[in-house]
């Protein structure tokens, strides 16, 4: 999300925010459904407004046509009208002025609450805003969200003891707040909180709304009545149409005059949920029929115009990009040292097996030995390759890559680096290889780089991971294959040779050939020894001058298969928003 706005200014007028006739149809095979249907509203500034309706109601897709995320293309059409203060607005106007916090908290776990909070200000307030005010924006939002005794505990995850769910709420609700939009839409901000913490969370968000000025809107689920009656207006919606919309009073009210009114010793929100899932649709109709007639009021909720308060203008340019630089490398830098855990087995696991894996290729590079042959010589650098591949790649396609960098991480490079050290480390020696260790460790860089960005192609195109993990095989078998232990070139048919030119490892391996049976590695071998090698390195096509073409055609698919991967995450996005 991003707002960039000035510096606040006293005495401006409160925005209305408004929406007439939304609707949304999808077109599902040959039928039309209607998931939204002629909804209309008005959000006042200052105050906080709940969207409730029972599940598969239309909640989540009306906050999202309202905050600009879907909009008419292929099979979804959306229709009507949003007015930020009487002017129609929408696509990017319209998603710039709006912080939308999510359902999945989106924070980064070894950082602490004020770190997440500053990094928010640091990367998204506009360049006119000093340090020193951002610093004091950062504490001002902590104390307003009640977080300051946490703010230096670190986010946390089932890793990393961390703060509590209510703190990871309120964190994520004021990386959004610390920009001062006008707007904010929030999707179930208080799911999984117990119903004090809930609270603790409405309270903060209608304390920030009163004080300074924003129109927020929250899908909220099972209110407890404490919760429920912090809000200022209520939209419940059922089967995409509204059912209700205005102040909390006027739905008790409304409801006692159709003949549907709360007991006393009931939840509201819980009785109006019972109401709607109990009751079949034409008892609903008339209800909300009654309703309507008992208070038209509560419909069409007046706006007045006459509060003045704290806003801001929502212009300035964003962060520099060297701040925004900088302040994503220290969080990388962060995020790795302090995942003490992470740390250990990035290490740790690589080192371990590659010990095991190499010891069952003891000393085969050793030309001295009886039991050398060019095949076992041969597939133990093949092995170490094949896992540094599966090494790089396999977490890529675990995680999926929308919440992932697109291009190489500043960290991504080191750290690959470090992997291949640790691996040739523990595999060379042990292996007896002859090559040199420096290229070896160059050339399984160079290739897992390649493999990562293969992996990550695959995970963007995938709807999910289950689905990328299920297609891995169908891009990393051919790289097996291909790569000249199993099948040499030469024999495969020529008509599918030019699948090679796709699989990084199969660059990687004439690399690794060349390092390890090189003339100036093999001339004092035997000479039926040096026949032998000679031979693989002629049956897999592999010519000793062409070394900088195999790693250029390594560098291609990377830069390739990355820009392939933001073309396809663009499409993506372009679908979702
Ligand atoms: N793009 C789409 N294609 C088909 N059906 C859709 C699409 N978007 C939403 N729906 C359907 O529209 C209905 C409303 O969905 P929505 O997610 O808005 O409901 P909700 O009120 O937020 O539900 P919940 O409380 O369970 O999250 C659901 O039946 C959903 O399956």
């Amino acid at each position: 999300m991003s707002i960039a706005p000035e510096k606040m200014e006293e005495g401006q007028k409160l925005s209305n925010f408004s929406w007439e006739s939304v609707s949304m149809n999808v077109k599902v095979g040959k039928q039309d459904k209607k998931i939204l249907d002629g909804i209309s509203g008005t959000l006042r500034g200052g105050e906080v407004c709940a969207l409730m309706g029972p599940s598969g109601a239309g909640k989540t897709s009306l906050l999202n046509v309202l905050a600009g995320r879907v909009r008419s293309r292929g099979n979804v059409k959306v229709d009507g009208s949003i007015l930020l203060d009487n002017l129609p607005i929408s696509g990017s106007a319209l998603r710039k002025r709006i912080a939308y916090v999510m359902q999945q908290d989106i924070l980064t776990p070894t950082q602490t609450v004020r770190e997440s909070l500053w990094f928010s200000a640091n990367l998204r307030l506009p360049k006119s805003y000093s340090r020193k005010e951002k610093e004091e924006l950062v504490e001002k939002t902590l104390k307003e969200l009640g977080l300051e005794k946490c703010a230096d505990t670190y986010i946390g995850d089932d890793m990393i003891r961390g703060v509590s769910g209510g703190e990871k709420k309120r964190t994520c609700v004021g990386i959004e707040l610390i920009m001062k939009p006008k707007l904010i839409f929030l999707d179930e901000p208080t799911s999984g909180l117990d119903s004090y913490a809930a609270h603790n969370v409405v309270m903060r968000l209608k304390d920030m709304a009163a004080h300074d000025g924003c129109n927020v809107l929250c899908t909220i689920h099972q209110p407890s009545s404490e919760v429920f009656h912090q809000f200022n207006s209520v939209m419940v919606l059922r089967s995409g149409k509204r059912f209700y919309f205005g102040p909390l009073s006027g739905l008790s009210t409304s409801l006692h005059a159709a003949g549907k009114g709360c007991p006393n010793e009931f939840n509201l929100a819980d009785h109006v949920m019972f109401v709607l899932q109990t009751e079949s649709s034409e008892a609903l109709d008339k209800i909300e029929m009654q309703m309507q007639e008992a208070t038209p009021a509560s419909q069409h909720p007046e706006m007045p115009h006459d509060k003045s308060v704290m806003t801001m203008k929502l212009e300035g340019a964003h962060a520099g990009f060297f701040t925004q630089l900088a302040a994503l490398t220290k969080r990388e830098f962060q995020n790795v040292y302090r995942d003490k855990a992470g740390l250990i087995a990035s290490i740790l696991v690589p080192l371990i097996l590659n010990v095991f894996f190499a010891l069952i290729f003891f000393q085969v590079g050793n030309i001295d030995r009886s039991e050398w042959t060019a095949q076992a010589h041969f597939g133990g650098m093949t092995q170490v390759a094949i896992g540094g591949m599966f090494g790089a790649a396999q977490p890529l396609l675990l995680k999926f890559p929308l919440d992932r960098g697109i291009f190489l991480r500043e960290y991504e490079l080191p750290q690959s680096f470090l992997n291949a050290c640790i691996t040739w480390g523990a595999a060379y020696f042990i292996m007896g290889l002859q090559g040199s260790f420096i290229m070896y460790v160059l050339i399984f860089w160079i290739t897992g780089v390649a493999a990562a960005s293969t992996a990550l192609l695959v995970g963007c195109l995938a709807a999910n991971p289950e689905v990328a993990q299920q297609a891995a095989p169908a891009v990393f078998v051919p790289q097996l294959l291909f790569a000249g232990f199993f099948i040499q070139s030469e024999q495969i048919p020529v008509w599918l040779r030019w699948a090679q030119y796709l699989c990084a490892l199969k660059y990687g391996m004439n690399l690794n050939i060349m390092n390890e049976f090189g003339t100036d590695v093999i001339q004092d071998w035997p000479v039926q020894k040096q026949a032998m090698v000679s031979g693989l390195i002629e049956n897999n096509n592999i010519n000793p001058d062409h070394g900088w073409l195999y790693a250029g055609v390594l560098i291609g698919i990377i830069v390739v298969v990355r820009l392939l991967s933001v073309v396809a995450l663009a499409k993506r996005a372009a679908a979702f928003f």
